[in-house]
């Protein structure tokens, strides 16, 4: 019955973009059912609207289709995604800003929610909004050599309280203050030391190796019951974003359009290009 539902599911699953560019693939495996979602925007996978809103849909495709795992990486060995796009937040176009945003809420939304076991193959350095994509999975296993934080002081910007209740669930309070208020970037070692990760792989093989064994966790458990499992512990913190969407997408566009982050960020960027 397994086996069947999983051979739908490979056929049915297909490639999750509206445009000629794939930003999105998603793989699953006929025997296991679960499914690796690569995120594929080179040079660094930085987030803007169009790979979140297919992000978005392979989710939602994936809940529908019951996969038995999400395993999320990046198509580079070298970064797993830079964050959000910065470019998105100089477009000052309030229609863009706003389905930007709130389709970050939805990939947010889906994934820190959803019903498969997540885990983030973490392939790659994970700055802010790739360091929220990890932290919205169960399980965190990266590659020796990088850093994951969320840096968002060190750009002049304020990190929404769901990407501190994303950390603050993994590490507890104490370290999540600590971090978010320096903009900590932590190295994979110092991130296994305090939980922000659970393991170190080699390379991309062996974190993808890894990622499957702690999904194979699950083989004999009821998917019913460790999905709702789940909801109970994550509901909350899920929720308090759903009941609040408007007033963060408000917050986000007063704050990104306000000429001080503005100024910020153009010198961010000019130093993100210096230090090449
Ligand atoms: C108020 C509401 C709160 C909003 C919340 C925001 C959360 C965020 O996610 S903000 C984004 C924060 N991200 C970062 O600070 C990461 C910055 N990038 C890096 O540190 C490095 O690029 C890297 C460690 C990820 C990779 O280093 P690497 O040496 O491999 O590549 P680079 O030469 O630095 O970059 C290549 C290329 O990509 C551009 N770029 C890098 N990051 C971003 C980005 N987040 N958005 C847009 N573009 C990015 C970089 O400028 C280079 O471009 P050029 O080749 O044109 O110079």
């Amino acid at each position: 019955m397994f086996l069947r539902r999983s051979v739908t599911l490979a056929m049915s699953l297909k490639n999750y973009s509206s445009e000629a560019k794939n930003l999105v693939a998603v793989a699953v495996n006929n025997q296991t059912g679960v499914a690796t979602v690569t995120l594929q925007r080179p040079p660094v996978n930085s987030l803007n609207l169009e790979l979140l809103n297919e992000l978005s849909s392979a989710l939602t495709e994936l809940e529908e289709k019951k996969a038995r795992g999400i395993i999320l990486k990046s198509s580079s060995d070298s970064v797993f995604s830079a964050g959000l796009d910065i470019h998105e937040f100089s477009n000052t176009e309030e229609g863009r800003l706003k389905k930007f945003w709130t389709a970050l809420q939805d990939v947010w939304i889906k994934l820190y929610g959803h019903s498969a076991p997540t885990v983030a193959c973490i392939n790659g350095h994970a700055p802010a909004g790739g360091c929220l994509l990890a932290l919205s999975c169960e399980y965190r296993v990266m590659l020796k050599q990088k850093t994951i934080g969320l840096n968002e002081t060190k750009l002049g910007i304020v990190a929404p309280l769901w990407f501190i209740a994303s950390m603050e669930n993994v590490i507890g309070r104490r370290l999540t203050e600590l971090s978010l208020t320096t903009g900590k970037m932590y190295t994979t070692e110092e991130a296994l030391k305090i939980g922000l990760i659970d393991e170190i792989a080699e390379d991309t093989n062996d974190a993808v190796s890894k990622s499957e064994n702690f999904l194979k966790l699950f083989q004999n458990i009821s998917p019913f019951a460790r999905s709702q499992t789940k909801k109970f512990i994550r509901g909350n913190t899920v929720q308090s974003l759903v009941k609040t969407r408007e007033a963060d997408l408000k917050a986000f566009i007063d704050d990104i359009t306000s000429e001080k982050v503005q100024k910020g960020l153009k010198v961010y960027m000019e130093s993100l290009k210096k230090g090449k």
